[in-house]
C-alpha cells in the first residue's frame, strides 16, 4: 500500500461535514487530527463569534490564513478547514502541495436544515446576532456557495454527505476513495 499524503484537507461549505468527518476519519487512519476554527481560536485566545464581533471578518480571515500556515508547517494529519478557507487560488496552490485536498458536497437545502440556528456561525446572524430568515440565509448562502465552488471542486477527490448516509458510512466510503487515489497515483 503506497504512503498516504502527510496531510489532508477536508473543504467544503458551512455545515457540509468537515468537522465531524475529519475527526473520524483521523481516528480511522491512526493519526492526528486538527479542526482549523479550533487552531484559530487557540490562536487568538477567542471564540470564533467574538473575532467576527469585536475584529469583523477581515481579520478572521487574517487569523485564519495565519493558522493554516503554521498548520502546514508544523502538523501532519487530518485538517478539517472552515468553510471560507479557501480564501483564493493561491491558498488552494497551496493546500494542494502539501496534501491532498478533499471536498465535501452538501446541498444548501440540507445545510440549511443543519445549521440555520446555529449561534456559533457568524455568517448566519444578522447584525443584532439573531439568526437571519430562511429566505435570506438561503438567499446569501446560495450566492456565496455559487461563489466558493470554483475552489472546493479543485480537490482531487469528491464526496457526497448529503444527509442520506450517517457520519460513519461515508468515512468508509471516504477512505475507500483516499486508499484508491493513493494507489493509482
Ligand atoms: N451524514 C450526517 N448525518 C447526520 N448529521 C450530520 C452528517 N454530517 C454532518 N452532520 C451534522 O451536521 C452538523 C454540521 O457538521 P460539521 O462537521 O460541524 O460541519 P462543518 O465543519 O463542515 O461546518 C453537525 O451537527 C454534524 O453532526
Ligand atoms: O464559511 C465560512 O466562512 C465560515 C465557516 C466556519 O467553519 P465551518 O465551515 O466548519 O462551519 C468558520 O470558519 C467561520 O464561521 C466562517
Ligand atoms: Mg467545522
Amino acid at each position: 500500500m503506497p504512503e498516504l499524503p502527510e496531510r489532508i484537507f477536508l473543504c467544503g461549505f458551512m455545515g457540509a461535514g468537515k468537522s465531524v468527518i475529519g475527526r473520524k476519519l483521523a481516528k480511522e487512519l491512526e493519526c492526528a487530527f486538527i479542526d482549523l476554527d479550533d487552531k484559530i481560536e487557540e490562536q487568538t485566545g477567542q471564540t470564533t463569534p467574538e473575532i467576527f464581533e469585536k475584529s469583523g471578518e477581515s481579520f478572521f480571515r487574517a487569523a485564519e490564513r495565519r493558522a493554516l500556515l503554521k498548520v502546514i508547517e508544523r502538523f501532519d494529519g487530518v485538517v478539517s478547514l472552515g468553510g471560507g478557507s479557501l480564501q483564493n487560488q493561491q491558498v488552494v496552490d497551496h493546500l494542494k502541495i502539501n496534501g491532498m485536498l478533499v471536498f465535501i458536497e452538501t446541498p444548501i437545502s440540507v445545510i440549511l436544515d443543519r445549521i440555520s440556528q446555529d449561534k456559533n456561525r457568524p455568517l448566519l446572524l444578522d447584525k443584532q446576532g439573531n439568526p437571519k430568515s430562511k429566505k435570506q440565509l438561503r438567499n446569501e448562502l446560495t450566492a456565496l456557495y455559487e461563489k466558493r465552488l470554483p475552489l472546493y471542486r479543485q480537490a482531487v477527490i469528491q464526496i457526497e454527505n448529503d444527509g442520506r448516509k450517517d457520519v460513519e458510512d461515508i468515512v468508509k466510503i471516504l477512505l475507500k476513495k483516499i486508499r484508491n487515489h493513493v494507489e493509482d497515483y
